[in-house]
């Protein structure tokens, strides 16, 4: 198998015959390139090259490997040493193995052959350290607020100010607002902006989780700690050792569980379902919740020791009808999305749509724009959307009746049968339906509320 991705290679050999040896058998894969130096110093001059792999002769004129050894390491952490010696001392390799070296080769007939494999195996480690870095970054790309997070009003400026001063420390992060306003999505900015981004962003939705289960999910249970534990299993908490732990919908949490998490919280150390080890972890902690979790605390519904050790910095998500303008450039932005992820001409709003996108309330917010564009792509006749391609919940707007088609049925009923169909093949799984339509699965939801489909 032969990588793109070029690898370079230093070997650092007194013996130019054997430097030699080494080179050419390296040399075979084309995707390796190679320098060769017979000094320590003369290496350690060109490490601003960052080289991924150096294969290091123990015994130099100018160096012991062991102190040549930490010398690199110093300059290139990460950079794979492969130590060759002249001596089979077990000691020796023991001591250049702790010191970081990758490997510890002897010098006999077969090294080049050895070499060859174990720079193989770098390779493959390398692509995978490559991979993840790209990837990394990507992820880092999607969640820089500006771009993942659309809107110019002055709301949403003032949220990106509140993004870069949570992501510059730990503090708890409070989100409140309604359904669909982009709580998660903040905290997920907040946490790819930090110095937590390289660790995992854990989201539990509270509210989706039945009780009964909750307290092992977030906690972790030992094996055998009830009936069906027959495994042990780390909890949510633990997962999020050295990144973010999400909870959402705080405010469902019951009261026994609130005053376990308080504890958790306290002493930053969890003890599984059915175990007594305390086991302490790292995870930066941001909630969410719709309700006002202040109201919560009036009604004794929520503790308010927990409440005050949870709202940190608190983050209110605007509604999206209170964004002014923002809509339609949200309502643009994934109407683009939508017909370039579907192959579909570019399509545009007439001025009638969006004036009817202007007066819209959506209570379900940015979802819920998000639903109804797609929807309407699908709808429309043309590529100008038509202000009867918006299926705005109790509207004020007249729409005119649906095109009939030529078989005499309207489209959205033609719609309805696809929808139907595929609900019916799918054993009524609103998610699978909704990524096999590619259409959001809260316009499924709704076609169920209005009866337009059916979960059979
Ligand atoms: N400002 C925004 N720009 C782009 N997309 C957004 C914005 N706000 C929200 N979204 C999108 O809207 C959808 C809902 O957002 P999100 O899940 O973060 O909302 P939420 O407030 O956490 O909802 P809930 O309270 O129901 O859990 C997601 O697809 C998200 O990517």
């Amino acid at each position: 198998m032969s990588t793109s991705l070029p690898i370079s290679i230093f070997i650092v050999e007194d013996n130019a015959w054997y430097g030699e040896l080494l080179e050419y058998k390296l040399a075979q894969n084309p995707d390796y390139s190679i320098r060769r130096f017979t000094t320590a110093q003369s290496c350690l001059d060109n490490l601003s090259t960052k080289p991924d792999i150096i294969t290091l002769d123990y015994s130099l004129p100018d160096g012991k490997g062991d102190q040549v050894l930490r010398q690199i390491r110093e300059k290139l952490p990460d950079v794979f040493v492969i130590a060759i010696s002249g001596q089979e001392d077990v000691r020796t390799a023991i001591g250049l193995l702790r010191e970081g070296a990758y490997d510890y080769l002897v010098k006999d007939e077969e090294t080049a052959d050895r070499l060859w494999n174990a720079v193989g195996n770098i390779r493959k480690q390398l692509e995978l350290r490559r991979e993840n870095t790209r990837l990394r970054e990507q992820i880092g790309e999607k969640y820089e607020p500006e771009r993942a997070i659309l809107g110019e009003s002055p709301q949403i400026n003032q949220l990106f100010a509140l993004i870069e001063k949570a992501a510059r420390t730990n503090i708890t992060v409070s989100l409140s607002g309604e359904t669909g306003t982009g709580k998660e999505l903040v905290a997920k900015a907040i946490h790819f902006r930090s110095e937590r981004s390289t660790g995992a962003f854990v989201a539990v939705n509270v509210a989706a989780i039945p009780r009964e289960l909750l307290e092992s999910e977030l906690f972790g249970h030992e094996k055998g700690a009830f009936t069906g534990a027959i495994v042990r299993r780390i909890g949510r908490f633990e997962e999020a050792h050295k990144g973010t732990l999400f909870l959402d919908e705080i405010a469902e949490l019951d009261l026994s569980l609130q005053a376990k998490l308080l504890r958790v919280i306290q002493e930053r150390e969890v003890t599984r379902v059915g175990g007594n080890q305390r086991i302490p972890f790292d995870a930066r902690l941001m909630v969410a919740t719709h309700r006002d979790l202040a109201q919560e605390v009036k009604e004794g519904r929520f503790r308010e020791d927990l409440y005050y050790r949870l709202l940190g910095l608190p983050i209110q998500l605007p509604p999206l009808r209170e964004r002014g303008r923002d809509v339609l450039l949200l309502a643009g932005a994934f109407l683009q999305d939508f017909c370039g992820q579907n192959k579909m001409a570019a399509c545009s709003f007439s001025p009638a749509a969006q004036q009817k996108l202007l007066s819209y309330p959506f209570p379900g917010n940015v979802r819920e724009l998000k639903a109804v564009v797609e929807l309407a792509a699908v709808l429309a006749e043309s590529d100008v959307i038509q202000p009867q391609d918006l299926s705005l919940r109790g509207s004020t707007v007249s729409t005119p009746e649906p095109t009939e088609t030529p078989g005499g049925e309207s489209l959205r009923i033609q719609m309805a049968n696809i929808v139907q169909h595929y609900l019916d093949t799918h054993n009524g799984n609103i998610l699978q339906v909704a990524a096999k339509l590619q259409i959001g699965k809260s316009t499924i939801y709704r076609m169920v509320q209005n009866n337009e489909v059916r979960l059979r």
